[in-house]
């Protein structure tokens, strides 16, 4: 670790180099070799993306804004609707068809949700008023037994939603209806939440952006030319766009992370092993049942936790989530970028100069003093990932290879025949999963010694640094919304969400008002295993300083 104050000027990346840290043992101990091969694929991909952008369609006239949010019923929290609700301030029955007439009005623009129960949701919101109105134990036991009762939600498709399909974005798996709820889907509906449909992802679950050839590509609500982010995009898209208030996703890179970060919410990527991971697809193999997370996505900070308290079930007592959090108790830390990956763009300035105005406004609010660090390991928080994502499992075996999954009805992929097919416009599948799968056979199949030594001093002075009181913020990804289709020649950038899921650390996504393009600006806040409580109280922190979500159709 290094605690040199680090000071960003216009550029970040220049900033960097003045830090005294910056060439250190670690970049010594790459071989030359890798250090080509980096070099290399950085050419490789400038070469690729100049002639994407010679050749690529000029920007559509298809951007759009979305419309205003006209429905106040649309602008409170999940949390205060299931009040209003229970007090017979509103029916559920009116919540529901408001959030019902948002998607429809905004679902066209942005292919968010891709199979609706609008009908059965209705049904289920009228039997909810029913209940209420014969309830006689009165409010608090309501609130109780059935905390989101009557509240919409919105779950990402690779989940088992009874009657849903769960496809993960696979022609092949075209078909397949969920007959039973995944668990913590199940836990939300328990609580009283009625599910409104299901939101695309990106194939299987394993890109940035959310596309897929089942259904097509998802839009950023801030700008419709932008992406969204993956996997649980679809889920980001429609709560940035104000169609849903709360939301289920699911992160091994970043994938409840980045949609947040993109359409301006929040999200929590909770310690592993809280939220029960079963009834997703594709299932989890070798260790990474270890780094999925699966955990809450809304547009208000202050259902974060209760949504968490849900869907860990008995589990939530690991979190003590009911203790009360003293900010000003806190050690505040602050990375502002990963060092000069070789692999991953440069943090852009607005994210830099976000992040330091949270900073800036922690030690003058709060009295507290904020330390700037870096970690040399985090320049290879991409190798650092892939090779722990590669290790098997405790019984030594290794992780289902992604192109097993692309399997059509145990009909093997072969990368390279899919490569040519989808040129010719003949694949089922996109781009991105051809490009992973084509990865795969070129990777070695041994862990690599080096990135296994920095994942572990890593983990050792993170864990040691945050303990139980302290509080990290880090970007949430080095570009703010990039345009449809950038992510294929930027493909290592999520480096910055997912080196914190082989970290095994809790994460929560705070959106921090918008950039001057009008994109939502954001950060990472991170604390030390089992201590979620912090990351959620500071994100509760940060929604009143920087305002939180904003409507994206406001002029
Ligand atoms: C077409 C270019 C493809 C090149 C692939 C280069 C390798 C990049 C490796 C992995 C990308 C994974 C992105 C993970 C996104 C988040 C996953 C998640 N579910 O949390």
């Amino acid at each position: 670790m290094c605690r040199s104050p680090v000071h960003a000027g216009n550029d970040s990346r220049g900033s960097w180099i003045s830090v005294s840290c910056q060439f250190d043992q670690f970049d010594m101990a790459l071989t030359r070799f890798e250090r080509f091969q980096a070099w290399i694929i950085r050419a490789l991909m400038r070469v690729i993306f100049a002639l994407y952008q010679l050749f690529a369609p000029r920007p559509s006239d298809r951007s759009s804004k979305l419309p205003p949010i006209t429905n106040p019923l649309l602008m409170v929290s999940g949390m205060q609707l299931a009040q209003k609700i229970r007090l017979k301030e509103v029916t559920s029955v009116e919540v529901v068809q408001a959030y019902i007439d948002r998607i429809q009005e905004v679902n066209p623009l942005i292919n968010a949700v891709v199979k609706e129960r609008f009908s059965a949701a209705l049904q289920e919101a009228a039997q909810v008023d029913k209940l209420i109105d014969e309830e006689e134990g009165g409010e608090d036991v309501l609130e109780d037994r059935l905390p989101l009762l009557g509240v919409p939600l919105t779950v990402k498709e690779a989940f088992a939603l009874q009657g849903m399909p769960n496809s993960c974005g696979l022609v092949s798996r075209r078909g397949v209806i969920s007959s039973v709820d995944a668990p913590p889907v199940s836990l939300l509906k328990r609580a009283g939440a009625i599910p409104l449909g299901v939101t695309n992802c990106s194939e299987l679950c394993m890109w940035f952006e959310s596309n897929n050839r089942l259904y097509g590509i998802t839009r950023n609500p801030y700008n419709t030319d932008r992406i969204p982010g993956g996997s649980s995009g679809g889920e980001g898209s429609i709560l940035g766009g104000g169609g849903s208030v709360i939301g289920v996703g699911s992160d091994i890179g970043g994938s409840i992370r980045m949609p947040a970060f993109f359409n301006g919410i929040f999200g929590h990527k909770p310690t592993p092993g809280i939220v029960s991971n079963d009834g997703q697809y594709p299932p989890s193999s070798g260790m990474h049942e270890d780094y999925l997370c699966t955990g809450p996505m809304c547009r208000y900070a202050e259902d974060l936790l209760p949504m968490l308290r849900i869907m860990a079930g008995p589990n939530a007592a690991k979190l003590s989530l009911s203790s009360e959090v003293d900010l000003r108790k806190l050690r505040f830390f602050s990375v502002p970028h990963d060092g000069s990956s070789l692999l991953v763009s440069p943090v852009e300035t607005e994210l830099i100069q976000i992040q330091r105005k949270v900073v800036e406004h922690l030690e003058a609010d709060l009295g507290v003093k904020v330390q700037e660090l870096s970690f040399p390991q985090l320049k290879h928080s991409y190798q650092i990932w892939d090779t722990l994502m590669a290790l098997p499992d405790k019984d030594g075996k290794p992780p289902t290879p992604f192109v097993d999954f692309m399997a059509d009805h145990g009909k093997k992929v072969w990368p390279l025949w899919e490569l040519v097919k989808w040129m010719l416009g003949m694949s089922s599948h996109t781009m991105a999963a051809i490009g992973l799968a084509l990865t795969e056979m070129v990777q070695s199949s041994k862990p690599n010694p080096f990135y296994l030594k920095q994942k572990e001093d890593l983990q050792k002075e993170l864990d040691e640094l945050l303990g139980t009181d302290g509080v990290l913020l880090y970007p949430s990804h080095p570009q703010i919304a990039p345009k449809h289709h950038h992510p294929l020649f930027t493909p290592f950038n999520f480096a910055y969400t997912g080196i914190f899921n082989v970290l095994g650390l809790p994460v929560t996504q705070c959106p921090l008002g918008l950039s001057q393009e009008g994109l939502p600006l954001g950060v990472q806040v991170i604390s030390g295993k089992l201590q979620d409580r912090l990351p959620l109280a500071t994100a509760l922190y940060l929604e009143r300083a920087f305002g939180g979500w904003r409507d994206p159709g406001s002029p």
